[in-house]
This record gives C-alpha cells, structure tokens and sequence, in this order.
C-alpha cells in the first residue's frame, strides 16, 4: 500500500484519483438507520462485510449526517491514528463535544494536546500503578466483592468498582454517599453521548446537560477546596496534584480548564473498563475450559500468597492467561468500535484521494474482526494470544498521539478484578443475555448473574 500526502493540487496523476467507492444512501440520513439497526443486534458485521465485499476494506458511506470514508483495514487504520495532528485530526460529534467540555483532553489539539497528554500518561503509567495504584485498585475491588450475595447486575457492580477506582485516582477520594450522587450524575451525562445534541428535541441530552452542569459544580468545589489544603502545605499524590504542580511551568490551568480535564478523564475511563470487565465474565462464562485455566492461575497465586494478602506487581506480572483473556474480549468485544477523524488536507490511501474535509471512520472493530486478520476471528479464543503476543492488527487502545493513555490502568484493574473473582465467587448466569453494540456497546439486561462464595479464600 502507498501512503502519500497530495501537497500538489496541480499533479495530474492525483487529480484523476477518485474517493474510496460506496454509496451514500438516502439524502440527510445516508445509510445511518442500516448502521443502527445493525449494531443494535448481536451480529452487526453484515454492515461492513457486506460493504467490504462490494467495495473493497475502504470505501464511502453516509452515517449521522455526513459523508464518511469507512476504513475497515488494519494498515490504513493505523495510518490514520499515526497522522493525527498531520494529515487527520480527531473530530468527535458535537453531542459529545458539549458533555465533556471544551477544555477536555479529547478535545485538545496540537502541542498542547501533546504536553496533556503526556502529563495523562505520566500519572496512569505501570511504575506509578506499581507504587501505588495498584494498592488502591486491590483494596476498593475486593471492598466492592465483599457485598456481593445472591443476584447481582454484574455491568452495574463493575460501573461502581470502576467509578471508584477513578475518582480515588483522580482526587484521593474515598467511595461516600457524595461519590455514589456523583456517580449517578456522570450516568445521566454519558446517556447523552449518541443523542440528537438539540435540548428542545431529546429529553435525554437535556438531562444529560443539566448533570454535566452538577458534576461540574461538584467537582468546582473539591478543585476549591484542594487548593486551599495546598496553601496549607497538604501534599496529595493523584490527578489533581499533578494538574496543580503543572502551575509551576508557563502554564497555569484555571479551575474551568482543570475540571472539564477530570470530567473528561472519568468519561473516558469509567464505562470501557467496567464493560470490559463485565463482558470479560460473560465471555468466560460461555466457555467454561477458559474460566477453569483462568482459576487455576489464580488459585496457585493464592496458594503461594494465602487468602487474605493484597496483590502485588508481580503477582500481576505471573498472569499470562489472564493476559490472553484480556486481550480476547478487548479483541471480541470492540467496547470504542472505531475513532472519528477529519482530513485536514487531501490524502492519497490506496488508489483513492480523501479530500480535505472528508469525515473518516478508522474502524477497529473491522480490523479486529477481519478474518484475514485473525484466524476464526469471530470465536472467542483466548488461547490465540498464547501463540502471538502482539499483533499489528490490534488497537484496542486506538494508536498515535491519541493512544488511551489509560490502557496499563485498565489492564490492571481487569486483572485485579478477575483475580478477586474467580478466587472467591463461582456464578452461572442468571437470565440469558445478549451484547447489543449501539448507543455502546453493553449487555441488554446488564448481565444478571447468580453468585455463592467459595470457601477456599477468607
Ligand atoms: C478497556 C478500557 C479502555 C479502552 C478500550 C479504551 C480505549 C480508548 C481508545 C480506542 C482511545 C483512542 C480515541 C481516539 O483515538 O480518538 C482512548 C482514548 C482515551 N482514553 Fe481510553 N480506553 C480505556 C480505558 C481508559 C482509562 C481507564 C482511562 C483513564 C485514564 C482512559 C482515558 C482515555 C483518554 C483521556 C483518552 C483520550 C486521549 C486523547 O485524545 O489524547 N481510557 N481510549
């Protein structure tokens, strides 16, 4: 494949390439509603197999109320991440834009974008976990795993396991009635996300709007009340002490910048770890040789630890099936489908140009699907990592100077979470359930399951 930037309007050669195939649907609304109705099913590949088969891994199509170029290619994919802020820059929809908030690091652009984004990656990476968020992470699951009796919606328990992990990473606050009202607020703003962004239209984004202005107004007053504990000579270790410590460079963040960045930060965190987690179970549940590898690994970290002993960094470096379940469910389940992106000038991908402007859709659920990519890639088989520990063709955590700077966070506290619960519960599940993937992906019925402890462990 050619990758080449056009910088020459005037090149004939260029001039006659033409934009990926495809069709474009019916007018306003394109091909949108066939996209929906697809990712609202257990099965939604026939929407891009279908186009694939027709028109090839890039083609063109209409979705929520634009012209977009699809990739469904795992080299032009990451092409794609790897030229943002060069040839491609993140566009997210305007429903989103409002909720998270323009000072958001999702929304930051450019070298400042690059100094967040490091300053993000600085305070979630493994030798800060290793020091000391694994010791939270450890302690606020197994809190949570300790109320567990009978039915329990696992997609609901896992939100509240993640919510506090984030909030104690972000702000050192411990899980409270003020942080369970939170938390709520933050559910209403994330209904939001894939609504029509008009308050007069959807009564969704308007509650969702009015709980951002809440959460806001919460997270204002701890901001507050922080710097004044810092006037003092308060030293905390988290999120927020870092966004203050920043003061002493060039740049000093106001509270309004300071609080759309944890507002965008615990978006971004809280509802892809607490689905993976939840659909990491579910997985396992449905394939029964997986769960009892998984519990040998676990258990044999217990015989060598006892019960009770909180879990260290190298009792997290000792997991490699777990590792391979990880990867297999970020694999199979695409929890972010695909990342939104706008050519910032005219782009030569394979034998198509991409005029500037074009809206571009870099879908990593296709890659990761594409079974010329992975073999059986629709069966979940946790084993396949055994043989392959990396793979180019996997980007769960996006690529390029957008990477999640939460992906060894989320690892982490996947792991600490399935340690915990194969140790101490066996579960079957409760109702049959099923994986929708539209407005995001989740379990219709939150993944209702039926839990008893076990005795080996306290
Ligand atoms: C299983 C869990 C997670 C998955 C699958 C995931 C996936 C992703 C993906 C695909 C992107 C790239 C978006 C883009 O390129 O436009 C991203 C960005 C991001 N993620 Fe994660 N993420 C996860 C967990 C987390 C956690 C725990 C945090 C908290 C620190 C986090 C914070 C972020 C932030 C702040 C961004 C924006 C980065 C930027 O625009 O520079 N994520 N994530």
């Amino acid at each position: 494949i050619r990758y080449i930037t056009v910088s020459n309007p005037n090149n004939n050669n260029n001039n006659k390439l033409r934009p990926p195939p495809g069709a474009t649907g019916l007018p306003f609304i394109g091909e949108t509603l066939q996209l929906i109705s697809a990712y609202k099913t257990e099965n939604p590949e026939p929407f891009i197999d279908a186009r694939v088969a027709k028109y090839g891994t890039v083609f063109t199509t209409h979705v929520f109320g634009e012209r977009t170029v699809f990739s469904a290619d795992a080299e032009t994919n990451r092409f794609i991440l790897q030229n943002e802020g060069r040839l491609f820059e993140s566009s997210y929809p305007s429903s989103i834009a409002n909720l998270v908030g323009k000072h958001s690091l999702l929304l930051m652009r450019g070298s400042f974008h690059r100094r967040m984004h490091s300053l993000t990656m600085s305070f979630a990476n493994s030798t800060i976990i290793k020091d000391h968020l694994l010791v939270d992470i450890d302690r606020l699951v197994r809190r949570n795993l300790e109320m567990w009796t009978g039915r329990i919606l696992l997609m609901d328990e896992a939100k509240k396991i993640t919510f506090e992990l984030t909030l104690k990473q972000l702000l050192s606050i411990d899980p409270c009635e003020w942080s369970e009202n939170l938390r709520k607020e933050y559910m209403l703003v994330i209904e939001g996300f894939f609504c029509i962004p008009l308050p007069f239209f959807s009564l969704t984004y308007r509650r969702a709007i009015q709980a951002r202005k809440r959460v806001t107004e919460a997270l204002h007053l701890v901001v507050r009340e922080r710097r004044l504990e810092r006037e003092r000579g308060v030293k905390k270790n988290d999120m927020l002490a870092a966004l203050f410590d920043n003061d002493c460079d060039d740049v000093m963040f106001s509270d309004d910048e300071i609080v759309d960045f944890l507002v965008s930060l615990l978006v971004a965190g809280y509802d892809t770890t607490s689905t993976t987690m939840t659909l990491a179970v579910k997985f396992l549940t449905d394939t029964p040789s997986a769960l009892a590898q998984l519990k040998e690994e676990h258990e044999e970290i217990r015989a060598r630890k006892g019960a009770s002993l909180a879990l260290e960094w190298d009792d997290y470096k000792s997991m490699p099936f777990t590792q391979c379940v990880v990867n297999e469910t970020l694999r199979i389940s695409n929890i972010i489908s695909g990342v939104f992106r706008r050519a910032i000038t005219d782009v030569r991908i394979k034998d198509y140009m991409i005029p500037k402007g074009s809206k571009v859709f870099a879908s990593l659920r296709a890659a990761h699907l594409g079974q010329d990519n992975f073999e059986n890639a629709r069966v979940f088989n946790p084993w396949r990592w055994q043989k392959t520990s990396d793979s180019t063709n996997f980007m769960p955590f996006g690529g390029g100077p957008r990477r999640c700077p939460g992906h060894d966070l989320a690892r982490v506290a996947l792991s600490v979470f399935l340690h915990h619960l194969v140790t101490r519960f066996s579960w079957v599940a409760a109702e049959d359930d099923k994986l929708v993937f539209f407005p995001t992906t989740r379990t219709q019925k939150r993944y209702p399951i039926m839990v008893q402890r076990r005795n080996v462990v306290e």
